[in-house]
């Protein structure tokens, strides 16, 4: 256990779950999910379970010594980076779990735990019976809890239906997020909702209800499909999005068929807007609902979209670079005092007037709106205080900033003028830890973009920006690039020309993990 390298470049998972030998559920769909969502999945058995599309006639729960044995083999050659608990037959296997996940998190504290708490088979019948006082031990190892409605009701022993309240208990109980799964319910969508205690923050997102019976396996698959992009490194609300959108995905493959419990179907990474949620948020669900922002200037015909985006802290940078021939840049100011700010945002609209440049004022909505600057570009956090109406009402472009793809698709539900994706790589301008996205991600955000530009910031530099632009975004917004460069007029010169290139992709098929 000294040694927890792994031997292989993709992440490995570790699923504590139960057989199907109908194929459907447990481990079968961890294999399956994990497979295609590009992870190394290895299985400790916990039950040999007797069931078929009907009926559940037995659970054989697998001696500890073979777990125990499995755990040593696997420890040291194949060891986790996420383990994905299922089926937990009995207490002297939850006794040997939490003594497990307690030693592992000693040893290496970023692992991280999921658990689905499967209590009763989906075709009817107990498949553990372990009390929540029982269960009580093992929450406080777990990272993700993704229970069901009433299993989450089950665990507080509580008969709310408020999914708030209920993910509050879970947490009090010392699982760290919570995910609730509403696929159960009726209606014509399904909910689901997620919580993070050490974020405390709250998401939600909504998708149409796909009518099919072949959903055996659906709640094991949503489990280890977060595992598996946990396992990628992404964020909660990023995998929460991207294993809903797997869950959609396979729904419609046999959508309309009914009369046959099927095992659910585990295709590809998903990578199809329609497969995406719809965000749940106070900002884009407003009422009266937000107007679509005015367009930018852009020439899309002859592929050169936005082109170069300087992103600059004074009005002298501005001066220095609007002749260039730059047709969007932003002003980001940071600690002036209200004058400072007033003096610098009235001379930038002026200085952009006189070159007719598309300029954005960073933060400061209301001076930008004051001064009748072109657009202004927001942050997330800084959405929900910020007036989206009467940035409209103004006239004025909106530009925001996302992180991932749950934010992308937050940004894109208010039809802003343009939507930036970042970090693309780590930039030494702000601190963006656990939010680099890479070129894979970019890729895979691009494939859910609309008619909306999109620019790309974030460590963008003279011998990185060629592979950024041929991902097809409409911009490349860059600070050090120009402002730390020896020569700021030649660096932007040699941006602007690769801005100005062909871009060969714009066909983004199925585009494979983060992993490559
Ligand atoms: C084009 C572009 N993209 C992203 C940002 C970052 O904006 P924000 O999240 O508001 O962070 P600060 O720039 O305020 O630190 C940006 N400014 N421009
Ligand atoms: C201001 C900013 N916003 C980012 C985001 O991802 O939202 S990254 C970033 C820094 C960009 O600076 P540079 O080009 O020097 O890396
Ligand atoms: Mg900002």
């Amino acid at each position: 256990m000294n040694n927890l390298l792994s031997h292989t470049d993709k992440p490995i998972i570790w699923s504590i779950s139960g057989a199907d030998c109908s194929g459907g559920a447990g481990i079968a769909a961890d294999i399956k999910t994990a497979h295609v969502l590009g992870c190394e999945l290895c299985h400790l058995v916990t039950a040999n379970t007797v069931q078929n599309s009907q009926q559940l006639v037995a659970v054989n729960a697998t001696d500890v010594t073979i777990l125990q044995q499995q755990e040593q083999i696997l420890i040291t050659d194949k060891p986790p980076q996420v383990i994905k608990i299922g089926l937990i037959a009995n207490a002297e296997q939850l006794d040997w779990l939490v003594n497990l996940l307690v030693m592992l998190k000693s040893k290496k504290p970023e692992i991280m735990v999921v658990y689905d708490p499967v209590g009763q088979a989906s075709v009817g019948g107990g498949l553990s019976s372990l009390s929540p006082a029982q269960l009580a031990a093992l929450l406080p190892c777990i990272d993700l809890l993704t229970p069901n409605l009433e299993e989450a009701q089950q665990l507080t022993e509580s008969v709310s239906e408020d999914m708030t309240e209920l993910s509050r208990r879970l947490t009090q109980l010392g699982v760290k997020q919570v995910i609730i799964k509403g696929g159960h319910g009726g209606g014509e969508t399904s909910v689901d909702y997620a919580y993070s205690a050490n974020e405390q923050r709250a998401y939600q997102l909504v998708s149409p209800r796909i009518v099919t019976d072949y959903s055996h396996g659906g709640g094991c698959t949503f489990a280890s499909a977060l595992a598996s992009f946990l396992a990628h490194h992404y964020l909660l609300r990023d995998a929460f999005t991207l294993a809903k959108a797997f869950i959609q995905q396979g729904l419609k493959q046999h959508q309309g068929k009914l009369g046959y419990y099927g095992a659910f179907e585990q295709t590809q990474w998903p990578g199809k807007l329609a497969d995406f949620p719809r965000v749940i948020t106070e900002i884009s669900d407003q009422s009266p609902p937000l107007p679509a922002f005015n367009s930018l200037s852009i020439e899309r015909d002859n592929h050169q979209g936005l082109g170069l985006y300087p992103v600059v802290d004074s009005v002298e940078w501005l001066a220095r670079l609007m002749p260039l021939g730059i047709n969007i840049i932003q002003l980001r100011l940071k600690g002036l005092s209200e004058q400072a700010l007033r003096d610098e945002i009235s001379r930038a609209v002026e200085l952009s007037q006189q070159y007719d440049c598309q300029l954005f004022i960073n933060d400061y909505w209301q001076l930008a709106i004051e001064y009748g600057a072109y657009g202004v570009h927001i942050g997330q956090e800084d959405l929900i205080d910020a007036d989206l109406h009467a940035i409209a009402q103004a006239g004025l472009r909106l530009g925001v900033s996302t992180h991932g793809c749950y934010e992308f698709l937050l940004a894109q539900q208010l039809k802003p003028s343009y939507l930036a994706i970042g970090a693309i790589f780590p930039t030494t301008t702000k601190d963006m830890t656990g939010q680099i996205q890479g070129l894979n991600n970019l890729r895979q955000i691009l494939q859910l973009a609309t008619d909306i530009p999109v620019v790309a910031i974030g460590g963008i530099n003279l011998e990185r920006a060629p592979a950024v632009w041929q991902t097809g975004v409409d911009s490349l917004a860059v600070v050090t690039a120009i402002t730390h460069a020896e020569n700021p007029e030649q660096a932007t010169r040699d941006l602007q020309r690769i801005c100005s290139g062909k871009k060969d992709l714009y066909q983004f098929d199925s585009v494979k993990a983060s992993c490559s």
